[in-house]
């Protein structure tokens, strides 16, 4: 498909994104279905441009001076993907392309006006989020918010149970594959520009043989730092699709053994299948509403991965940022204690509670651990700084710390998805 086309289809995508309030790849697919011309490479370029349009939604309504799919896909092609003007009027011309141009949208295109906004609208925040950002990163919030706005690289985790990274970053040399500074097992593969396709990673067969799996490094090192030892017992109260499970598995050696379950069968359903790819031994799954009573008080760590806002991986997941609602942060939020309350019952005296969410918002991090410890006075907060050192060093990349205890990674300080970590000790008896 030629460009022009590819900006109609975005325009048509976004569409159905925004008024039918659907995931991105689901529209995605829709249209290809309805039209069998296009490949999948368009079908990644169309993708390409519609997520642009959606991370910086706010921006680009504002300097196109509306909030159609039509306005906000040519604002993101003029003013982040730096198209001039000239070539967005012929492409507008082009048989299949989105039409011409309206006096309006060339007037606006002409000038770049974002340097009037406001604060929220440069950082493409939703506006009731600006306390918390500011709360959170002082005054770097602004840079923070933008971080979390552009395209994210794709990370790996080596899976050392059979691979080492060595022969992971040769075997994708040919993908610009590079060392992750701060997790010992990544390797990235730069994020792309404009329509360029980011490699199919599952297709590759060290994918296929368990050599990787696709984590971004906050996530890895979230669970570096649950500290686990070969033998051992973990629970992994929120384990998924057992991202983090398979993770903690490969720092286990698989000796010990690891716990692994969730409220949500559906979440779970697709674990059994990776531990199998990846070679895990150590793992037991233990379904949806399982009888977990046996396990009480005898865990030497417990992950705490919660749900969360996201606010973290909007870089990945940017329709999600406008999806998000007052009432549905409180709703997380009540979920966590929840989750928080139900970790504590499984830890023997000494042994921890990390708690991990992938949001920057205070909210669910450090007013969270804080409500915790006002609840649980059997529990004390461990510096994850120092456990940061130790793991990682002190000349590498820094993440937050509000609190001198508990930290905050983030695409502006630590190039990572934005992720919190806390941990906390129960007292000996
Ligand atoms: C952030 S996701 C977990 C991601 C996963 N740990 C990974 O690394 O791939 C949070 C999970 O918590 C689960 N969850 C929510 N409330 C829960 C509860 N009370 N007990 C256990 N799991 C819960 C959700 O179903 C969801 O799968």
């Amino acid at each position: 498909m030629r460009a022009a086309g590819r900006i109609a289809a975005a325009i048509e995508v976004l569409g159905d994104v925004t008024a039918r309030h659907r995931p991105v790849a689901d529209a995605l697919k829709d249209w290809g279905l309805s039209h069998r011309f296009a490949g999948s490479g368009d079908r990644a370029a169309i993708g390409n441009l519609v997520y642009d349009a959606l991370r910086w939604r706010r921006s680009s309504a504002f300097r196109a001076g509306e909030d159609t799919p039509r306005a906000l896909t040519l604002a993101t092609l003029r003013f982040r993907w730096g198209v001039g003007v000239a070539d967005l009027e012929a492409m507008g011309e082009e048989r299949f392309g989105p039409g011409p141009l309206s006096e309006a949208e060339r007037a606006a295109l002409a000038v770049d006006r974002l340097g009037e906004a406001p604060a929220d609208v440069v950082a493409d925040i939703p506006d009731w989020l600006e306390e918390a950002f500011e709360a959170n990163f002082a005054d770097e919030w602004i840079e923070e918010a933008e971080a979390l706005a552009a395209r994210a690289p794709v990370d790996l985790r080596v899976n050392t149970l059979k691979s080492d990274r060595a022969r992971v970053l040769k075997a994708l040399s040919r993908h610009g594959a590079t060392a992750t500074p701060i997790s010992p097992v990544g390797v990235r593969l730069p994020a792309r520009a404009g329509w360029e396709r980011a490699p199919n990673i599952l297709r590759e067969e060290i994918y296929q043989r368990g050599h990787v799996e696709v984590q971004d490094e906050a996530s890895q090192v979230a669970a570096l730092l649950l500290f686990a030892r070969p033998g051992e017992q973990v629970l992994d109260m929120c384990a998924g699709a057992g991202g983090k499970t398979l993770a903690i598995a490969a720092h286990m050696e698989n000796r010990g053994q690891i716990h692994a379950t969730d409220a949500d069968a559906g979440q779970l359903a697709p674990i059994y299948e990776r531990l199998k790819r990846a070679g895990v031994r150590n793992v037991q799954v233990h379904g949806a509403r399982s009888d977990l009573s046996a396990l009480k008080g005898r865990m030497d760590r417990v992950l705490v991965d919660a749900p969360c806002s996201g606010s973290g991986v909007w870089r990945r997941r940017p329709e999600t940022k406008w999806r998000l609602s007052p009432e549905a942060l409180a709703r997380r939020v009540e979920e966590q204690a929840a989750c928080l309350d139900e970790a504590r019952s499984f830890v023997r005296p000494g042994g921890y509670v990390v708690y991990v969410t992938c949001s920057v918002l205070p909210q669910e991090n450090e007013a969270q651990v804080d409500d915790f410890l006002s609840r649980a006075p059997d529990f004390a907060p461990v510096s994850a700084g120092e456990a940061w050192e130790e793991l990682f060093g002190v000349d590498g990349p820094k993440p937050w710390s509000a609190d001198g205890m508990s930290l905050t990674m983030s695409p502006a300080a630590t190039g990572t998805d934005g992720f919190f970590v806390a941990v906390l000790e129960r007292m000996a008896d």
